[in-house]
This record gives structure tokens, sequence and C-alpha cells, in this order.
């Protein structure tokens, strides 16, 4: 359950977001000025909060600095008027987590919720030690993976993770959390790479009030909050080098100091690793230190990838379609072509991309069945390569390309498909410069380099004449 806080001076506005607040299980605090707002953060600190750019007295983008040096982690949902848009841009960039421009429905204040609160639970999660770990496979790399998971659960020693994205370098973690001493006591997971950079030191070690501004109060890090549990640290490449020293030092005297702080508090809990890169590259290349990586890599777990154990193929899909079966109480089975399919295809984001596949494939099957037409393209490895770099318009455009083509063909469906690429392209590319070119048919075939008939026959061919033609 979580405390959401609401300033607007629309009773409506505030009606809506308590009545799906309360609905959703969440407590919900409402006020209409800016100045209640503030007092109500005396009484209560917010996992979230919305507050409106106009309200009388104090406006609601005065207010905003005053919150966030009351209640700096939480994330802030600026309500705004058509009008305000250019405002509240301005604010986001301040800081603030997201905006809603009234009029806006209920799913709109949903999703916010949603999104806002599973930030922060990705940020702060601190899980309780019954967390599911059902590693699920049959192949002989696999039974290897599972030996060494018994074996580093009976110790206390640092594990390191290694494995593409979507192996299961978590579940392993859980799992290996679960099965240990210390299954009762907190597994606290973080990502590394969804922190801030600049606050991952204190993220991890706390810090003590007044350490940098907006440190208005002691605050512990996820070092002390693993204390007698495991700490499991995902992407641990992404820790900058002097936190690395700082990591190594606790390791090493069991002992955290907070950021600002002079004294260190003694903590005990287990370490485990994970990261997508080869630390060892990582220490060549200088961003990461060799004696941190001796440290961690006491015992090394490496998860393959799943185009290299296909066997594991269908006993994942069995045990996805039997999670969706509790979830939805409904029986699901899979053609003998689907499977055949999915374990032909390469699996770049490994048992993740299968998963969701599955689920995709779940909400088109009506009948229960899954049947090869109900499978999402598989995602071309350039995709996965491309790491957070989104890339150029022309390459996203060329993987969209490759995807639909092998969509296409998964299908079984290759006739006439140049044709229908092309017509698929044309339409679209036609139907933009309708827009731009104020339908002038010769301005469009100067741009596209061709003679005005041909553009007029093909906005034709694809229905695209429109009533106020002023060439024709
Ligand atoms: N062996 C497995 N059995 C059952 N489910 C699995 C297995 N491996 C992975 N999964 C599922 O695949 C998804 C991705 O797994 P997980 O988050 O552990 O991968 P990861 O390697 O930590 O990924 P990333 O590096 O991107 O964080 C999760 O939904 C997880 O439950």
């Amino acid at each position: 359950m979580a405390n959401i806080h609401v300033i607007d001076d629309e009773s409506s506005v505030c009606w809506a977001i308590e009545k799906l607040g309360t609905k959703l299980g969440h407590e919900v605090r409402v006020a209409s000025t800016a100045e209640q707002g503030l007092d109500l953060l005396e009484e209560s600190r917010p996992d979230l909060m919305f507050l409106d750019v106009r309200l009388p007295g104090m406006s609601g983008l005065e207010a905003l600095p005053k919150v966030k040096s009351i209640v700096p982690d939480t994330p802030v949902v600026l309500i705004t008027a058509f009008g305000d848009l250019e405002v509240a841009v301005e604010a986001v960039r301040q800081g603030t987590f997201d905006y809603l421009v009234k009029p806006f429905s209920v799913e709109d204040i949903q999703t916010v919720i949603d999104r806002a609160l599973a930030q922060q639970s990705e940020i702060t999660e601190v899980r309780p030690a019954t967390v599911s770990a059902d590693l699920v496979g049959t192949s002989s790399s696999m039974q290897e993976v599972f030996k060494r998971v018994a074996l580093a659960a009976s110790s206390v020693a640092p594990i390191l993770i290694q494995g593409e994205s979507g192996t299961g370098k978590e579940l392993v973690a859980q799992a290996i959390h679960r099965y240990g001493p210390r299954h009762e006591r907190p597994f606290v997971a973080v990502n590394i790479a969804s922190l801030a950079p600049s606050l991952i030191e204190s993220e991890l070690f706390g810090h003590v009030r007044g350490a940098f501004t907006n440190a208005i109060q002691d605050k512990r890090g996820f070092l002390q909050l693993a204390n007698g549990g495991t700490l499991f640290l995902d992407e641990v490449a992404e820790i900058p080098l002097p936190t690395q020293a700082k990591l190594l030092r606790a390791l090493e005297q069991r002992e955290v100091v907070p950021v600002g702080g002079a004294v260190g508090e003694k903590t005990d809990f287990r370490i485990v690793c994970a990261s997508h890169q080869d630390l060892s590259d990582c220490v060549k290349q200088g961003t990461f230190r060799h004696d941190l990586l001796f440290r961690l890599n006491t015992f090394r777990i490496d998860l393959p990838p799943l185009r290299d154990r296909r066997e594991d193929v269908p006993p994942l899909v069995h045990h996805f379609l039997h999670l969706l079966e509790k979830e939805y109480g409904k029986p699901l089975r899979i053609s003998a072509a689907a499977m055949d399919e999915l374990q032909g295809r390469p699996w770049y984001g490994n048992v993740r991309e299968l998963r969701n596949a599955i689920e995709h494939a779940h909400i088109l099957a009506r009948s229960g069945v899954i049947e090869l037409e109900h499978l999402p393209p598989a995602v071309s490895k350039a995709w996965f390569d491309r790491g957070d770099d989104e890339g150029s318009i022309e390459e996203n455009l060329a993987r969209e390309i490759g995807s639909w083509t092998r969509n296409q063909l998964s299908v079984g469906d290759s006739e006439n498909l140049w044709a229908r690429f092309q017509a698929l392209a044309e339409k679209e590319m036609l139907q933009e410069l309708l827009q731009q070119c104020d339908g002038q048919y010769l301005a469009i075939a100067r741009v596209l380099g061709i003679h005005r008939t041909t553009v007029k026959k093909k906005c034709e061919q694809y229905g695209l004449l429109s009533p106020d033609q002023k060439d024709d």
C-alpha cells in the first residue's frame, strides 16, 4: 500500500484520484492549496504526489522546490491545463516525475500511479525471502548451473553471475538466497543501471543529514538494508570507479561508512553480483577494478544463452503456459508447429524474450491454442546489440523491415512479398507527403523525383484522394 497526496483546488480531480487510489489499495490524502499540501507533508511522507500547477495562493511550481526539499525521493506528478504544457515541461526538466494534462481519464491516472510506484520499487525494492525462484531447464548446461547454485547456496562466499540479458541471472541470485542459510533475512536487489550515476554511492552506502543538498535526513543505504541477508547487485559493471573502491573497502572490513559520515557501521551481508558484460574485459579497459573483481569472483556461475540450449525451450514454454493458466484459470495449449518455430528461433533476448512471446501469443489465442500466427516476430540481434543507443531512424526502419519480413515468412505468407512491402511503404509515404505538400501532386512529385502522373495514379490506387484536392 502506498501513500498518495493530491494537491488540487478542483474537487472533482481530488475525488477521482482519491477514488481510484483507494480502490487500488492506497491511502490518499488531499489538499486544496499548496500551503495545505506542505502542511500535509509534516503529517505523512507520500510515496507519490499529484500537484496542480494553478492553485490559489502559492502556485504548484512555487511549491515544487519546497516539496523537493522535504521529500526529495517522492515522485511528483504535475497536473496542468492546456497551455500550461510548456510550464509543465520545464517543471519535468526540474525533476518532476511526470505530468497529466486536464482533462484526463481514470486510465491516465492509473498508468501514472503504476509507473511511479513501479519505478520506486525498482530502485528500492527489499523483497521478502520467500520470493519465487522457479528455475526451469533440462539441458546439461542448466543442470550444471543448478549444481553450482546448490554449491553457492551452501556457502557465504561472494558469487558472480555472468550471462546475456534475460538469461535468468536475477532468478539464479534469488535461488542462491532462497536455498541458503539466510533465506529468512532480506534479499535486497539493486539494479545499478537503474540508478542515477550521481546517486549510486549514497543509494548503496546511505548518507548522513547535510551530506549534500537535499540530504535533509539520515538515510540508510542498500548495504545496511541487506544486513543479515543477501545483497544482489545487478549490472555491477556500472558502478563508478571511486565507488568501486569504497565497495571493496566495505567488503573487506565488513563496515559501511555513509556518504558524509565519519563513523562506520558494522554490517554482515552476503554479496551476489551479476553482469551481462565480461568483467575481465572491463578490467582490461580500465573501467573495473581488478582487486574488486578478484573479491567478487570467488565463485562464478555462467548462464548460457538460450540459443545454445534449445532443448530448454519446450519446458520453458510449458512453464510459462502453466503460469498463465494459473493466472487466468483457463487451459492453454500450443500447436506443434508453433513449438517448432519457438525452438528454432535465435532468442537474442533469451528467456525474457521467450516469456514475452508466450504472453503476446496468449492474448491473441482466443481459442486457448497457440498457433504459429499468434507468435510475435523474432527480435533481431541488432536490436539487442544497440544497447542504450536508440540508433538512427534509418537503422530502426531497417530493423523493422527485417522483423516484418521474418514475420511474413514465419506465418507462411511469402506470396507477393515485394509488392505488399512496396504498397505498405508507398502508401505511408504518400499519405505523409499529401499532408506536408498541402495535397499538391506536383510538389509531391518534385520531392519524390518521379512524374506527377505517377503520383496521381498511386494516390488513386491507395484511395488517398481527398475531396479538397487542389491540384486536380
Ligand atoms: N531458467 C529459467 N526458468 C524460468 N524462468 C526464467 C529462467 N530464466 C529466466 N527466466 C525468466 O526470464 C525473465 C528474465 O530473467 P532475469 O530477470 O532473471 O534475467 P537477467 O539475466 O537478470 O536479465 P537482465 O540482465 O536483463 O537483468 C524473468 O521473467 C525470469 O523469470
